[in-house]
């Protein structure tokens, strides 16, 4: 079955004059951020459950046809009807040479050259799915522990991991992974089953999310054939659930997720679970649920620090070896995008894609032009009182000295410094700077802007201080 969605065409041809198809790899990157898009106009949630899952099919730039493949008549189908005009203004917005989106089953066309250079996209094998009965486990091939980066916020979560996939008695069972989006939960859990089966060739892992588990459960009730879903689920070796909070307010599905969980981990086989929040905070899930889930080892994966999601770039750097992204640009990205470990990836993944496309070279401010609806949207706001008050402490004067008239230099200079802070940090006019420093003339303010850009080029030490601060206060 195809679906296939009309979008209306702008038939000038390709973005950029770029010839399509001809390069694959611009394709590729293409629909990387075309995902990107995606993701934060539908969610992350139901991106990275309808719309992560397909691949490129092809694109016929004589009829500017996109093909995209799901993996199952039901996903196309589902796909065409909620998302087609999603897919068509983002793909309009990037490649407008594309006219028509065809989404169709089946599995992607073996162009390996396809996804060569384009990190942005992942391969129709890389795709996270449930895999079918005796079907080896669609495990993502990408998340394993090595690629997995340890610090503070998820070193308990990662042992608790290891321990699980490991050979011999286990201490604890189930395991149950819980934290925001995108913090790595998903990753962990693959890594796990990596291990598992590399220790135990031949064993029966599964992988699900919970809601394809009620999707399947649901189906098999219709179908007055439960029998065979459960067998399939309880016969495994290492079941996990991920995403556990879709099943709230469910009751048939809890009540069968709750007699899985009991054979399974009543036979000494292992389970593990995922969830947005801790079991005590899981509402609309059966208590019985609960109390099963906090007998295991409960580990929590935090957001992740600065250290961390810099570790995290220059892991994903790595694995990316065409990639020039220099040390300074890991540094801003790790600085300003810390809502999760999915939109810091996704903005790395933005910035190498747009300098491929574009063929241009890798600096903060190409970087800073890619991101800037995401940076807009995830800036924290800074005052210029928490301005005054940080370059106070740092040069160790007092607070006070940021509005009076002392020209003394120990007060002059970070009195400038904290006024070029302000126009570089906040939207602030220069006038309103002004009078936030103690009434002074905005001449005075752009004398202490183009004072502090002249120093910074000619005095590493100061400019060694202004980043510090300005990496402090943007947090
Ligand atoms: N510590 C880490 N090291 C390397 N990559 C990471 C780390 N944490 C997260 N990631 C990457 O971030 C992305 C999002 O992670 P993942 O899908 O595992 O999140 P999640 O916690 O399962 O989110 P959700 O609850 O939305 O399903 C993945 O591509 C994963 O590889």
């Amino acid at each position: 079955m195809a679906r296939t969605g009309e979008i209306d065409g702008d038939a000038r041809g390709p973005a950029s004059g770029m010839a399509p198809c001809e390069d694959a790899a611009a394709l590729a990157a293409a629909w990387g951020a075309v995902c990107d898009s995606l993701r934060r106009s539908i969610g992350a949630r139901p991106f990275e459950h309808w719309l992560k899952p397909l691949a490129l099919g092809g694109f016929d730039p004589a009829s500017g046809r996109l093909t995209l493949l799901a993996a199952s008549p039901f996903m196309a189908g589902w796909v065409a009807n909620h998302y087609q005009d999603h897919l068509a203004a983002a793909w309009r917005a990037t490649w407008p040479a594309v006219r028509s989106i065809a989404v169709e089953a089946g599995t992607a066309p073996l162009a390996p050259a396809l996804f060569e250079t384009a990190p942005v996209a992942p391969p129709a094998a890389a795709v996270v799915a449930e895999e079918p009965a005796e079907a080896p486990p669609a495990l993502d091939p990408r998340y394993r522990f090595d690629s997995f980066v340890v610090g503070k916020a998820n070193e308990m979560a990662y042992n608790a991991a290891k321990a699980m996939a490991a050979d011999g008695p286990i201490g604890f069972n189930p395991l149950f992974l819980h934290g925001g989006t995108g913090l790595g939960k998903t990753h962990l859990m693959h890594a796990i089953g990596h291990d598992f089966l590399a220790a135990r060739p031949g064993a029966r892992v599964i992988y699900m999310s919970a809601e394809k588990f009620m999707f399947e459960f649901v189906a098999a009730m219709r179908a007055k054939d439960t029998y065979s879903f459960k067998a399939r689920l309880r016969a495994a070796d290492l079941l996990m659930i991920d995403d556990v909070q879709f099943i709230a307010g469910k009751d048939s599905t809890q009540e069968e997720f709750f007699h899985t969980m009991n054979e399974i981990i009543g036979a000494g086989r292992r389970l593990v679970i995922t969830a947005d929040r801790s079991p005590q905070s899981l509402e609309g899930i059966e208590s019985r649920i609960l109390s099963r889930l906090s007998w295991g080892l409960v580990a929590d994966v935090n957001p992740a620090d600065f250290e961390l999601r810099y570790n995290i770039i220059c892991k994903k750097l790595e694995q990316m070896p065409d990639a020039r992204v220099p040390d300074e640009v890991a540094m801003f990205l790790a600085r300003r995008i810390s809502a999760n470990v999915r939109e810091l990836e996704g903005a790395l993944n933005r910035v190498v894609a747009y300098a491929t496309l574009q063929n241009r070279i890798v600096d903060t401010d190409f970087a800073a032009e890619v991101l800037a609806d995401l940076l807009r949207a995830t800036q924290r706001r800074i005052t210029i009182d928490e301005i005054q008050r940080k370059v106070s402490d740092h040069y160790r004067i007092r607070q006070a000295e940021m509005s009076s008239a002392r020209r003394a230099r120990e007060v002059a200079r970070p009195r400038q410094i904290a006024m070029y802070l302000a126009k570089q940090l906040t939207p602030r006019s220069l006038p309103e700077i002004g009078r936030r420093f103690g009434g002074r003339d905005h001449t005075t303010v752009i004398h202490a802007v183009k004072q502090i850009e002249k120093l910074r080029a000619a005095d590493a030490e100061l400019d060694a201080d202004v980043r510090l601060l300005i990496r402090q206060l943007e947090g």
